[in-house]
């Protein structure tokens, strides 16, 4: 379980981006973390593994104080913590199967991960990882030759090999097209589901975290304004968390992607038809 507790951060700039979020994560649970630009869901994320050091409050993940931890023992702790980008963070010109393996870097010693040579049980769990997600025929395939929807699972098998506690997720569809971003989260989920991994996943996409997340977490300045079910995410906390105007644009932002996502797939039944 994860438990964040008071959790502030005040840049060095006096930008407040956290002020006093508390919760508590269980096992499994998927979390959809919202609210309008600048509204401190990066910090967040961030400050959970101390990319960004808090200035106070305390996170725990299961036995560990994150926040307690030195140098030396954050490097070591950070493996249980596993990360998945938004841009995938891939090694271009390394394989596939290299990059969901540089998910061990932080276990195998320098000399062995200088030399690429992981231990056997290393490369297995890769394998299994990379059927998981679907990428079984593509191993050897270099990152830069997929695409966005591959990569993206690429970035999700490597953060699983690091047998991670928890996963930290940062705008993993922002850079994808509709239908492969529900591919996307449902993958995320289900992997979630029947491994027991909690998981926080910053998401701009309200429609996105509202079907796929089991709760949805809103914040606003920094502070927590809505935590419960997707099904208590009505309009009216939605207005609240984003604002009338920024809630109706989104909107119309989403029923034209749906209408493009329905023109495409009649021009591309009409070439089918034709052929
Ligand atoms: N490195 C930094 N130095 C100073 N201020 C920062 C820094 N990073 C973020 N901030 C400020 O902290 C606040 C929260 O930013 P953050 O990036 O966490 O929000 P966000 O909700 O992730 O926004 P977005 O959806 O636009 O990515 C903002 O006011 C931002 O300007």
């Amino acid at each position: 379980m994860l438990s964040i507790r008071n959790l502030t951060k005040t840049y060095k700039t006096g930008d407040k981006a956290l002020s006093d979020v508390s919760f508590d994560l269980p096992k499994g649970q998927v979390v959809g973390l919202i609210g309008p630009s600048g509204a401190g869901k990066s910090t967040l994320i961030r400050c959970l593994n101390r990319l960004v050091e808090p200035t106070s409050g305390r996170v725990m993940l299961n036995d560990m104080d994150v926040t307690g931890l030195n140098a030396r023992d954050l490097r070591r702790a950070r493996r249980r913590i596993g990360m998945i980008f938004q841009e995938y963070a891939l090694v271009e010109r390394l394989t596939v199967m290299e990059n969901v393996l540089s998910g061990r870097l932080g276990y195998v010693p320098f000399w062995r991960s200088f030399t690429r040579r992981f231990p056997g049980a290393d490369i297995q769990r890769a394998y299994r990882l990379l059927d998981r997600v679907g990428l079984s025929a593509h191993v050897d395939k270099r990152a830069d030759a997929l695409s966005g929807g591959q990569r993206q699972r690429v970035g999700i098998a490597r953060a699983l090999e690091q047998e991670p506690e928890l996963l930290l997720i940062d705008e993993p569809t922002a850079s994808l097209d509709p239908r492969t971003s529900r591919q996307i989260m449902r993958l995320i989920t289900e992997i979630c589901r029947e491994d027991a991994l909690p998981a926080i996943i910053n998401i701009h996409d309200v429609l996105l975290a509202r079907q796929f997340a089991d709760r949805i977490i809103g914040l606003q300045a920094g502070r927590v304004v809505f935590d419960g079910p997707p099904s208590q995410l009505t309009d009216d906390v939605l207005t609240r968390i984003y604002g009338a105007e920024d809630w109706a644009a989104m909107q119309k932002c989403a029923a034209d992607d749906a209408e493009d996502e329905a023109q495409a797939r009649a021009d591309a039944d009409r070439l089918l038809e034709a052929l």
